[in-house]
This record gives C-alpha cells, structure tokens and sequence, in this order.
C-alpha cells in the first residue's frame, strides 16, 4: 500500500460472463468450492433474503471517520461490491440509509463493512444488500484521508481490488480475481454431486456423503451395540 492517502480510480476486474455465473451459486457452496477459504468472520446480513456478487471495489478508512467510504462510492461502477475497512477496529455506524440510496443509484450490487451501519429499518424497507460486524448509531466524521483501492483485511480475510465478493444469508466472503473460473467449475461439481444425494435422500436412502456410513464410523471407532 502506498504510505500517502491515494484513492486508485482503475482496477482490473473479473470476467463478467465469470461474475454471472458464480452468482449462481450461494456462499456456503463457493466456500467449500473455494477450498474454505475467504470466508468473512463475524460479518453477518442486515437485509435476510439478500443477495450479492461482483468485483471490490476497496475502501480503507480511519475508525469513526467515513471519508474514504464516499470517495469509493465514487468510483464504484455498475455490478461493483464495495468492501469498507478500517485501520483500527471499529463499530460505528458508517453507512445508512443515504449512502445506501446514492449506491443503489449508482448500480453498486451491495456493501460489506468490517464496521458498522445504521439505519437498520430503512435498509430493510430498502432491501438493500449489506453486510456488516456491528449496527450502531454512533455516527462518523468525514475528516481524515486514507485509500481507496488497496488491499483491505474485511472479517480477517484479505481483499484486493478486483476480487470476486459474494454474500447471502450464509454469510460473505471473497475469492482472489485469479481462482474465481476454479471456484466456479468446482461450485458445478458439488452441486451435481449434491444433486444425486438429494435424490437419494428423497428415496429414503440413509447416509449423506460417505456412501457407507457404518463402516466408517467403524474404521473411527465407533463400536454399534444392540444395547447396554
Ligand atoms: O451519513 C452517514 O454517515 C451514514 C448514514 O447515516 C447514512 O448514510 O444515512
Ligand atoms: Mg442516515
């Protein structure tokens, strides 16, 4: 990262065929596609029942302070994620209900903030899609620069601009701009392979994944009784 204040206007997204495709696919399957990588810790829905998925677009800020956020907006375009970090924990409320409105005017798919965001009600009547580790009224400042466009840690996962952010009900996370197509590929097979489970199970068939759960749970030694 650069040591002085810089917002970076230019970033290299993904394939959009590519962002259409993972959108598909909710986070819980990407994540286990993903290797269980890059899911965002302790950042949870505002809006139950949204959905979002598209390139970062990042924003680093100083705690209490939203400046960098609203330069971001700026620079955000159609489909984009914005991801808002900050240099120093910090739960207040840096986006609400008019933020939100500039964003949703601007076509920005959706906000995840490794902070917190207010006006709860009317993001909901909005439905708009955010993601957040706090909700708290305690408002900010717009005083102190920082960057837009670095990487950013969001919910202990690392995020480079132009990495493919997705979120639901499940949760959010990120996958690197370079292992989306894999993530994507490996999204298909699992819901194939979920598919021909599902069926099974529908049919009354007893065991999940492993096609044989007893000999399993013998091999890990579990002993099946008939009684005490
Ligand atoms: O104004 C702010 O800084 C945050 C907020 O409440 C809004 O966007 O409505
Ligand atoms: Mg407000």
């Amino acid at each position: 990262m650069s040591s002085s204040p810089t917002v970076v206007r230019r970033i290299t997204r993904p394939d959009p065929e590519l962002v259409k495709t993972a959108a598909q696919y909710g986070v819980a399957t990407l994540h286990e596609a993903n290797r269980r990588r890059g899911l965002m810790l302790d950042i949870h829905p505002v809006v139950p029942g949204t959905r979002m998925c598209g390139p970062a677009v990042t924003s680093l800020n100083h705690a209490g302070d939203n400046l960098m956020l609203h330069a971001a907006v700026e620079v955000c375009e159609p489909g984009d994620v914005l991801v808002v970090a900050t240099l120093s924990p910090s739960t207040h409320g840096m986006f609400g209900e008019l933020l939100a409105t500039q964003c949703r005017a601007q076509g920005i798919a959706g906000v995840v903030l490794d902070a917190g965001v207010r006006d709860k009600r009317d993001l909901q009547e909005m439905s708009f899609p955010v993601w957040s580790r706090a909700v708290s009224a305690a408002g900010t400042v717009k005083a102190t620069p920082g960057w837009v466009n670095v990487p950013v840690v969001c919910g202990s996962a690392t995020v480079q601009p132009g990495d493919l952010v997705i979120a639901d009900d499940d949760g959010a996370m990120v996958i690197p701009r370079s292992e989306v197509a894999a993530a994507v590929e490996a999204a298909r097979l699992r819901e194939e392979r979920e598919a021909a489970n599902r069926a099974r199970l529908q049919a009354g068939e007893l065991s999940l994944d492993v096609n044989n759960l007893r000999p399993l749970l013998e091999r890990l030694g579990v002993t099946y009784t008939d009684g005490c």
